[in-house]
């Protein structure tokens, strides 16, 4: 799975809306270029009911040709035949997950400085997320904010790799993370608490859209 469109990275799991899939249908109308399946939280999904509401979403995202992301679920990813798998600094490792999903899947790992960052590049990783950029209230763990100051010196170092800014991102405040360098924006409650996640999500393509061009 070589050249993803990482611009308009859409991530949710059952716990970010109320009916996740019309919402997930919604955000691909808007233009979403890539999902990632996150099944985590007090109240996530398991085993049959995860799996099953995961295939929901692949056919959904199959249907309009947009790459399906596991995070960290490496057997379920390898169970559905996903695009592909990402995952943070505890959870597997990304060599292992490159190793057991094979070259021409996709490896998404979190990094939060440029050691991180070097060792996802020699694990194999397809791409990094990095952040959070921005205040978030869609992760209870998430790291201090960050800013974009990471971006930067990634980007900087590694011009090659690709990199995806997370964290409290909108349609207002995403020009910052593309001029850091970032070749995409990672979301959730942007979309998936929108009043229109499918407008919601055409705003924000259309940012993104002005900004991967200047790059
Ligand atoms: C998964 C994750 N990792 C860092 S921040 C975050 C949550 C991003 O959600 P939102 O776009 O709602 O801030
Ligand atoms: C924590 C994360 C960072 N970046 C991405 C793309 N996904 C995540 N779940």
């Amino acid at each position: 799975m070589k050249n993803v469109d990482y611009k308009l990275y859409f991530i949710m799991g059952s716990i970010n809306a109320t009916d996740p899939l019309s919402v997930l249908e919604d955000a691909l109308k808007g233009g979403i270029t890539c999902f990632q399946f996150r099944e985590k939280g007090p109240n996530a999904l398991a085993r049959t009911e995860k799996k099953a509401f995961a295939q929901s979403c692949q056919r959904l995202c199959k249907q309009y040709g947009v790459p399906f992301i596991v995070n960290d679920d490496v057997d379920l990813s390898i169970e559905i035949g996903a695009d592909g798998v990402h995952v943070g600094q505890d959870d597997t490792d990304a060599a292992f997950v490159r190793e057991k999903i094979g070259a021409d899947k996709i490896v998404g790992v979190s990094v939060h400085s440029v050691d991180e960052a070097k060792a996802a590049i020699a694990a194999g990783a397809n791409y990094v997320g990095i952040g959070p950029v921005y205040e978030t209230v869609s992760k209870d763990d998430a790291k201090p904010v960050a800013g974009t100051v990471l971006i930067e010196k990634v980007s900087t170092l590694f011009p090659e790799l690709p990199i995806v800014g997370i964290g409290g991102i909108t349609a207002t405040n995403a020009e910052p993370v593309f001029k850091a360098g970032a070749h995409g924006i990672s979301i959730i409650s942007s979309i998936a608490s929108a009043e229109n996640p499918e407008i919601a999500a055409k705003q924000l393509k259309h940012t993104a859209n002005q900004w991967a061009v200047k790059r």
